[in-house]
């Protein structure tokens, strides 16, 4: 089994002295390669902290982050990095600039990447996204929620990474829509052999996307778990079944 993936004795923090927030602590998973790991918990547990400290964006931090292979150091990544992992956020609304078509979009994050024959990628990745070439010179605005995270993950994956860091990826999108994507999700990630790092405080997602999970509080890990175990009410964690409990009961 390769590793594409491993976090060992995280520590995220904001702030100094008596304003310091200890996001993450301690916190220790791997991830191999192909596989879909989630990361659950309660808002504020740190579980997005993780993300952005993977990606450069959360720049205080200590500890062992390691990406096929290669340890991360500092804040800084370089094209190489984003060459391998790419992140897809939360608000499609916020992540994409209102006055970019999606043909810009996607063109601009190709040339970036150093990749030619732009026209046929932006072609093709508009259908691995279910939208097809009538969305290629469409704005922002002239989008549906649903149809701006598809151009967020076609944009995550026009420089073809092997890693995708999914921060609730569709939180916030209508419900009717939540399925969709997260079935796009589950198709791109067989098509491309795409490794999942998806972070959800929604454990029935976690369940139906990933294949292992760790669960968070307060900043640390309580226990990492497989969903069949998940799945048969298995937690060890007092914490961890409390939050299943809530959640089958919701
Ligand atoms: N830029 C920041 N400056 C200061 N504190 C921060 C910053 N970002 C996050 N935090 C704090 O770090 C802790 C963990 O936040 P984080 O967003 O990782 O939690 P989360 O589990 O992803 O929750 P949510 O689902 O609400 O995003 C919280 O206490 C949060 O207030």
């Amino acid at each position: 089994m390769s590793v594409a993936l491993r976090i060992e004795g995280l520590d995220v923090w904001f702030g100094d002295g008596r304003d310091r927030v200890d996001a993450v602590q301690g916190a220790g998973f791997e991830v191999a390669t192909g596989e879909s790991f989630g990361l659950v918990g309660e808002s504020g547990s740190g579980k997005s902290t993780i993300l952005r400290a993977i990606t450069g964006l959360a720049p205080t931090w200590s500890g062992l982050i390691e990406i096929e292979g290669k340890r991360i150091e500092g804040a800084q990544r370089d094209r190489g990095f984003f060459k391998t992992v790419q992140m897809v956020f939360q608000d499609p609304y916020a992540s994409l600039h209102p006055r970019h078509t999606v043909d810009q979009v996607l063109s601009e994050t190709l040339s970036l990447h150093g990749l030619g024959d732009i026209d046929k990628r932006v072609v093709r990745l508009l259908d691995d996204v279910g939208l097809g070439s009538r969305f290629r010179f469409r704005y922002p605005h002239q989008l549906s929620g649903g149809q701006r995270q598809r151009v967020a993950i076609a944009r995550a994956l026009a420089g073809e990474p092997d890693i995708v860091l999914l921060d609730e990826p569709t939180s916030a999108l209508d419900v009717s829509v939540q399925a969709e994507i997260l079935n796009l999700l589950t198709d791109l990630r067989a098509e491309h052999g795409l490794t999942y790092l998806m972070v959800s405080h929604d454990l029935p997602v976690i369940g139906h996307m990933c294949d292992r999970l760790a669960v968070m509080k307060d900043g640390r890990i309580v226990e990492v778990m497989g969903v069949e175990a998940l799945r048969r009410g298995e937690a060890r964690d007092a914490y961890s079944r409390d939050l299943l409990a809530a959640s089958v009961g919701a």
